[in-house]
């Protein structure tokens, strides 16, 4: 039996990349910090996954096992004997596992020097295979970097996948998810031979399938969520419920459809119609998405690089006026909940450095530039 190591056993860990992994004949190792979780793991070797929607379906996923990413020795004796490695725990967590990943390359280097190896980074965020492997490359040897680097790929990817968090309190390892999945990993940064996964599709111009994932869906969904949070409505589906809301969640989705249509040469009525299934999907019905997992951490989500900011500013530079694109930006600003630590410390940022403190800090913008002046007016 083929081997595959997955870090992180949450929602898209087990709703949507170790159930593929498992249907292509893997047996998954998930790598957690979650003690409760791995026990479940280890006890039952199997979970649920259900497909929300229509006729509920339910695909049983068998075989895994769990395994704490603390105990090095274990997770270096998983890695040597893995044909495939990913990811799945917040790009913020990259730089963490990236030591304990390091480690057990360094050891394959020494023992197993003709190994090859993909580890697949499945982050919501531009370049996460890069950041992964600077996070990995930061604590590699001479030796080790040299052995990475001809045996060992680290392919930027997309995932996409609504997989909210389980509530069936039960069954804690049961995973609802919706129909619709895509997976785009990056060709050119494979090494060696990977056996195709079904359900993983290999691609040669990643960057814009990224764009458009994280700008489209990701950006509308973050903006469904923030404006439903400042109108208390508890899910992603009650949000878009909102008329008023529907309208702010589409026009964004436009502005950034107008500027990546422009930047990526997509087909316009294909981006729209992609837009319209994205819309669909939140109104799933059948997933129960709060407003706060999908708003969570705002820090992240208001960086340079991510899915409010960045299309807002390839907006202007393609002449298109970012008027929805900032409402969320406003929205998201003042997301407040108490139970995120980064809309805690979002909050304290703006008390003690004010909003021109966090646009620069946090946003990574310049006072002159014009998305700065927007953001301003639109605040007040
Ligand atoms: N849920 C979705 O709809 C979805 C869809 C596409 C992409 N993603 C991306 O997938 C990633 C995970 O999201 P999620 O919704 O599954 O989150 P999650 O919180 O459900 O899962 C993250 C898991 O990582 C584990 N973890 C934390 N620190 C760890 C460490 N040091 N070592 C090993 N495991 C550790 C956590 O215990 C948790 O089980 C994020 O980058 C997210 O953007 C999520
Ligand atoms: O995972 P995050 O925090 O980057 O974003 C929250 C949601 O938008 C996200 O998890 C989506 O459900 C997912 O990206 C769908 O593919």
């Amino acid at each position: 039996m083929k081997n595959a190591v997955h870090f992180g056993a949450g929602n898209i860990g087990r709703g949507f990349i170790g159930l593929l992994l498992a249907q292509a004949g893997y047996q998954v190792t998930f790598v957690d910090v979650n003690e409760t979780v791995l026990q479940e793991l280890n006890e039952k070797g199997s979970y649920p996954v259900h497909i929300a929607g229509g006729d509920e379906e339910v695909i049983w996923v068998r075989q895994v096992r769990g395994l704490n990413s603390r105990n090095q020795e274990a997770l270096d004796q998983a890695i040597a004997e893995a044909e495939v490695v990913t990811t799945a725990v917040g790009v913020n967590v990259l730089p963490i596992i990236g030591k304990s990943m390091a480690a057990s390359l360094e050891r394959i280097a020494r023992k197993d020097p003709s190994k090859t190896l993909n580890i697949m980074a499945c982050e919501n965020a531009v370049g996460n295979g890069d950041i992964l492997k600077n996070s990995v490359y930061e604590h590699l040897s001479l030796e080790g970097q040299k052995f990475c680097d001809e045996n060992v790929g680290f392919p930027n990817t997309t995932v996409d996948r609504i997989v909210p968090e389980n509530t069936d309190k039960s069954e804690l390892l049961s995973v609802l998810v919706e129909p619709f999945y895509e997976w785009n990993v990056e060709r050119s940064k494979l090494v060696g031979s990977l056996d195709e996964i079904p359900g993983m599709n290999l691609v040669d111009n990643l960057s814009a399938y990224i764009e458009r994932k994280l700008f489209t869906l990701n950006t509308g969904h973050a903006i469904a969520a923030y404006l439903g949070y400042q109108n208390q409505q508890p899910t992603i589906l009650d949000a878009v419920a909102d008329p008023e809301i529907k309208e702010v969640v589409l026009g964004a989705m436009g502005e950034t459809g107008q500027a990546l249509v422009k930047k990526h040469g997509f087909d316009p009525d294909q981006h729209e119609a992609y837009i319209q299934k994205i819309m669909g999907r939140f109104e799933n019905a059948a997933l129960i998405d709060p407003v706060e997992r999908v708003g969570r951490d705002p820090l992240r989500k208001l960086g340079p690089k991510d899915r409010l900011i960045a299309p807002a500013r390839t907006a202007l530079e393609y002449g298109v006026e970012p008027e929805n694109l900032v409402k969320g930006i406003v929205a998201a600003l003042k997301f407040d909940h108490p139970q995120d630590p980064a809309a805690v410390s979002l909050s304290t940022k703006l008390k003690e450095n004010g909003l021109d403190g966090v646009l620069v800090d946090v946003c990574g913008l310049d006072p002159s530039e014009a998305l700065y002046d927007r953001i301003k007016n639109a605040y007040a």
